[in-house]
């Protein structure tokens, strides 16, 4: 076992807070990774705060990792030391049941483990990214394009993944009208990937605040949901919306946004279940869908992708105790558009 430092919240809604975690020996199939930047997600805010239910504590937030490959078991064959490498949501898997032959893991039939507020296969706690190193099964591991910064390719490993897998299977491209729902941490990823593959993308955020922003990020136009006439305008517009938002959204609105057999896509994961009126999805024959993440081989052709387009997370690197700071700013909706972890500092 190795010591390993690390910042975790010791009970949930507690602030986090420095302290030390075990990581297992280097197993066959292992890769030992130091950690280098670990991005904030709001997914790690929801789970500290028991926002989706009952968490394990103490809790090591962090799934978007980013560092560098310092020892491998016997058995890898995929990497070696000095590989700069990420890790998503998911460390492990049955690798067995039909979605995870299909490389799609993250729907694995008996449960995928994730990265942390889970258990491993070991019966043991898993700890995530906000922490020093990390031993991951080499299958379950991504190469980060040396061309790719690792501060900005962190966020790539949850917020890039997870609006590239439903950007793709529902096809953004040309000639398709892509609209992104929340300019956060997922929707500004949206936005650049949406761009990079051909889409014409509208922002819909809360307000105008960061319409210049926006556009810098690639997006064609840009406006506010809370202007009702955003909705008379745009009504009937879009091929694709993909909903990022943290909090639960008035979706009846947004499906009047769509063309006939259009798609909202929400990957945005509220505490509250939302209302809807059927009639909403009746009318034009619409589909209102929901994607988690992505699967390991996507997430390669994830970060592939923004290598060969250049794409990486606008990020504010922070020092590990402005942790608790970040997360109420990220409550605040006061993030552009990622905070990152410098791992050195825990
Ligand atoms: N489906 C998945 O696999 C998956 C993966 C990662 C994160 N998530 C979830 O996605 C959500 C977003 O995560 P994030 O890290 O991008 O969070 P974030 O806080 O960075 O971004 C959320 C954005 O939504 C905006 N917003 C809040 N209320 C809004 C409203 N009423 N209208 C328009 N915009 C609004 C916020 O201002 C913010 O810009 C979280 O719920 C997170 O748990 C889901
Ligand atoms: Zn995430």
């Amino acid at each position: 076992m190795t010591t390993v430092a690390a910042y975790a919240a010791p009970a949930a809604k507690a602030p986090l807070e420095r302290t030390t975690i075990e990581r297992r020996p280097v197993g066959e199939f292992d890769v030992l990774i130091d950690i280098k930047f670990a991005g904030i997600c709001h997914s790690d805010i929801h789970q500290v705060r028991e926002g989706w239910g009952q968490a394990i504590f103490p809790m090591v937030p962090g799934h978007e990792i980013a560092g560098v490959v310092s020892e491998v078991g016997p058995g890898v064959t995929k990497f070696k030391a000095g590989d700069h490498v990420g890790v998503g949501c998911m460390v492990d898997s049955c690798r067995a049941c039909d979605n995870c032959r299909a490389g799609l893991e993250q729907y694995c039939t008996r449960g995928a483990v994730m990265t942390y507020n889970g258990i491993g296969r070991d019966g043991e706690p898993t700890y995530g990214g906000y922490s020093q190193k990390i031993v991951v099964d080499e299958n379950y591991v991504v190469r980060i394009p040396d061309s790719l910064p690792l501060d900005v390719a962190a966020p790539l490993l949850c917020a890039g993944i997870t609006t590239y897998s439903p950007l793709k299977h529902w096809n953004a491209g040309p000639g398709k009208k892509v609209a992104v729902v929340g300019l956060g941490g997922l929707g500004h990823m949206a936005v650049k990937i949406a761009h990079a593959l051909g889409a014409e993308v509208t922002v819909l955020s809360q307000s105008l605040r960061k319409k210049d922003d926006g556009l810098k990020l690639g997006a064609d136009h840009y406006y506010a949901t809370s202007d009702p006439k955003t909705f008379e305008e745009l009504r009937g517009t879009f091929d694709l919306i993909l909903s990022t938002v943290s909090a639960p959204m008035d979706f009846d609105a947004l499906l009047s946004l769509l063309k006939t057999d259009g798609a909202l896509v929400n990957v945005g994961a509220p505490e509250e279940p939302i209302s809807l009126n059927l009639f909403s999805v009746i009318a034009g024959r619409k589909t209102l869908a929901g994607s988690s993440i992505g699967g390991i081989r996507e997430t390669q052709e994830m970060l592939d992708f923004c290598a060969e387009h250049h794409i990486g997370a606008e990020i504010e690197l922070i020092r590990a105790e402005q942790v608790n700071e970040a997360y109420e700013r990220v409550l605040n909706s006061d993030v552009r558009y990622r905070f990152v972890i410098d791992t050195a500092t825990i």
